[in-house]
């Protein structure tokens, strides 16, 4: 078995401020350094040895001056004890608060110091006595720690440390461990039953020691004694604290540093002295570099194993008292002096002691074993109580939940009702009539609108219905928060009004989309009725025309004046242009085909004879142009009208031309006499009337090739102008289709969102 020395693991140790009891808080302290002068012994009386020292006070010694020498001293310590004082008092004054600081965790070391028969044995026997006396009293006086004590001892006898427990086992090694600091391989410790116990323990390392005879001493000690008692304490086990104070007490009483001549020693105890006086010289060299304020240089513990073994007493986390013994006879002044020089040096020493704190892993499981059965009882039998919170608490979140899918089929209603509204709203046939003002943006404002249940709200703005309804929801939303988790529930209410906004908003938007194209499309039937205004005034110009053709007396010319009139009482009605442009095509058939054929019969003749026969004239043919040209494309018109004037060209013979021929003619050569002629007919003035010298067959032709040029010309154009309004009701409806779409996504997503609050909610409810 293998104990360490009485330091405590670096990693287990917490420096906690603690009281020794009756003594200060632990701090960086000096060593407590006291004097023992013991009586003279038989033998001094005997020799009429004189007591060479004088005690002044409790804490200085001084020598008489008996040789009439210079007096050494005086000497200071923590206490002096003239050979008056009982073991009792030393204990209780020089080695008590050290010895029991390790019943609190600390590290405590006495030792008795002095010259050999100076009374060591003596002073450490009643020293270790009164301790474990008081060791025991004070576990007696404190029944809420648990106190386990460990013995172990050795001897340092010629340099080598032998187990006094088991004395048998020969030489010890010393080891050194990166945690506990020095240790003596295979020393015993056993558990100490009681306080006989340990006097018995005590009693068997007495005996076990190495005493010889020697001159001064007849039971010379001639090995360092280590007695170790390890003291560990905690509190009992119902306290659930896992930690304890661990510590150990070291009681040394060292071999008696002498001269050969003064014992006589030779062979074996010559041998052994030199052995003592090289350890308690190693000794004597660390205290004094501890007290010189060396300690940031070598210390040579290691010199020896006295010094290894006490190291953490020297200087390190323990507590140490030094009771350094003298004889008062004059025959021993130089050793006593040598003593009180060690004393003094050892003054100036200073230690750091820690309360060491561990964790017991034994009594670290036992206590989680112990928790975890008292935690698993408590979940196998609840308390009543606490069943029938848990109970009520189970009924209100089932409430809560159920107020929630009311919510929640409320707004699927209010989706299917909106999913309804898009759905007329897309088969709204005459959505795009002007007349319908209000048709389609009013229609998806209503699916966009959240309305109640009876859809009372449907004719009403969004605006309008928003704020007259919201206090309704708001305050439904309202009623079930107070009785949920109210910070849950208003934040998913401002989120669905918040939802809801930006579903209004963009709705808005949608409309205003909407507006914009039933404008636009206004704009487009303006664009119509204007176009149709042109044709009108188009046909007016037809119209007059065939004015002009009264003046050759058309018999059907009452027929044509009512095509004419229907067209201008019927308006711009695009779908029923193309019918009335049709009409018009019959007239102008018509016309042309009462118009005199190429043939002349002679009733034909006769009536040229009769009548004033007015062909094309210049007047005329000024409104070709006006007559020919599309209101939509004048270019292509100007183009036709090329192509009808090289279609319309007259022969070369003949001495009329067409129109633009001949207004390019009248333009460009002096006007001849024929044509002066009929500029004085287009002024209206009076002109020499002239047989029209022009082939009618071909005025006919080329009349009917411009009227029917000028046909294809407004159809051409009722095409592109029909083909425009498809193209528009074709965008219309796809703007609808995606209104739809939005507004049914939108919904969607309010739904899912309101899914996966209620996931969430449920999920809270089912793990408070
Ligand atoms: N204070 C004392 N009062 C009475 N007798 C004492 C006192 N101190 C020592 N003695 C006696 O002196 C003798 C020597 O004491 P002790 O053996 O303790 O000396 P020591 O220092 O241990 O010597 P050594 O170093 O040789 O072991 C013993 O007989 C002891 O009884």
């Amino acid at each position: 078995m293998t104990i360490g020395t009485p330091v405590t693991p670096s990693s287990k140790i917490r420096r906690t401020p603690s009281c020794t009891p009756g003594g200060p808080k632990v701090r960086e302290e000096n060593i407590l350094v006291t004097i023992r002068v013991r009586p003279l012994s038989p033998k001094e009386q005997a020799g009429y040895d004189l007591i060479a020292w004088d005690f002044t006070d409790e804490h200085t010694i001084i020598s008489k001056n008996l040789n009439h020498e210079r007096p050494t001293g005086p000497y200071s310590f923590d206490k002096v004890f003239d050979p008056s004082c009982s073991t009792q008092k030393v204990y209780d004054q020089g080695a008590r608060d050290v010895a029991l600081s390790a019943l609190n965790g600390i590290n405590a070391t006495i030792f008795a110091y002095g010259q050999t028969s100076s009374g060591k044995t003596f002073t450490m026997r009643g020293i270790t006595e009164n301790a474990v006396k008081d060791i025991y009293e004070h576990i007696n006086i404190t029944p809420e720690r648990d106190f386990i004590l460990k013995f172990s001892a050795l001897e340092i006898y010629n340099e080598t440390a032998v187990d006094l427990l088991n004395h048998e086992s020969g030489p010890l090694r010393l080891l050194d461990d990166p945690e506990k600091g020095t240790i003596v391989e295979k020393l015993i410790e056993e558990i100490v039953k009681d306080g006989q116990h340990l006097r018995h323990l005590i009693g068997i390392c007495e005996a076990q020691r190495q005493v010889g005879e020697t001159a001064l001493n007849d039971k010379s000690s001639r090995s360092h004694q280590i007695i170790r008692l390890t003291i560990e304490s905690s509190l009992r086990e119902n306290s659930g604290c896992v930690k304890s104070f661990l510590a150990s007490l070291n009681l040394v009483d060292l071999a008696g540093s002498e001269r050969a001549s003064q014992t006589n020693a030779d062979g074996s105890r010559m041998k052994e002295g030199s052995h003592i006086n090289r350890s308690l010289l190693t000794l004597t060299t660390v205290i004094r570099k501890l007290g010189g304020g060396k300690r940031s240089g070598h210390i040579p513990y290691r010199d020896s194993k006295l010094t290894r073994i006490l190291q953490p007493s020297l200087g390190g986390n323990a507590r140490t008292a030094i009771i350094c013994t003298m004889s008062p006879a004059l025959s021993h002044v130089e050793q006593s002096r040598n003593t009180l020089s060690f004393a003094t040096s050892a003054k100036e020493v200073t230690n750091s002691a820690l309360v060491n704190m561990v964790v017991a892993e034994k009594k670290l499981v036992k206590h989680l074993q112990k928790e975890v059965a008292r935690l698993e009882a408590e979940l196998q039998s609840p308390e009543p109580s606490s069943s029938s919170c848990l109970r009520s608490l189970l009924m209100e979140k089932d409430l809560k939940i159920r107020q929630m899918e009311r919510e929640m089929n409320e707004l699927k209603r209010q989706r299917d009702l909106a999913q309804s509204q898009l759905e007329l709203e897309r088969r709204a046939p005459k959505e795009l009539k002007g007349s319908n003002h209000h048709g389609p943006s009013h229609q998806v404002a209503k699916c966009l609108s959240f309305t109640s249940d009876n859809g009372s709200d449907l004719g009403r703005p969004l605006s309008e219905n928003r704020t007259r309804k919201l206090p309704g929801r708001q305050a439904m939303v309202r009623q079930s928060a107070t009785s949920t988790d109210p910070s849950m529930l208003v934040h998913e209410i401002r989120k669905l009004e918040m939802r809801q906004r930006q579903l209004g908003e963009e709705a808005n938007r949608a409309l205003e989309l909407l507006h914009k194209e039933v404008s636009s499309h206004r704009l487009g039937s303006q664009d119509a009725a204007e176009t149709i205004a042109k044709l009108l005034s188009e046909i007016k110009d037809m119209h007059a025309v065939s004015s002009t053709l009264d003046k050759i007396e058309i018999k059907d010319k009452s027929s044509l004046k009512e095509e004419i009139a229907r067209l201008n009482s019927q308006g711009g009605n695009i779908a029923s242009l193309e019918e009335k442009l049709e009409n018009v095509q019959q007239s102008i058939d018509k016309l042309v085909m009462y118009l005199p054929s190429g043939k002349e019969t002679p009733d034909f003749k006769s009536q040229q004879k009769k009548k004033k026969i007015l062909p094309f004239t210049l007047s005329n043919t000024s409104n070709m142009p006006q007559i020919i040209r599309s209101p939509c494309s004048p270019m292509s018109s100007s183009r036709k009208i090329m192509e009808c004037d090289t279609e319309n060209k007259a022969p070369e013979s003949n001495s009329i031309t067409s129109g633009g021929e001949t207004l390019r003619k009248h333009k460009a050569t002096p006007p001849r006499s024929e044509e002066i002629n009929w500029v004085s007919s287009r002024e209206g003035t009076p002109a020499p009337r002239q047989q029209n010298p022009v082939n009618v067959k071909k005025m006919q032709k080329m009349f009917k090739t411009a009227a029917e040029e000028n046909i294809r010309s407004i159809k051409a154009y009722v095409t592109e102008l029909k083909e425009r309004v498809a193209k528009l009701q074709y965008q219309k409806q796809l703007l609808v289709c995606q209104v739809s779409i939005c507004c049914f996504m939108m919904l969607l997503h309010i739904l899912l969102q309101i899914r996966s609050t209620e996931c969430v909610y449920f999920y809270h409810i089912c793990n408070p």
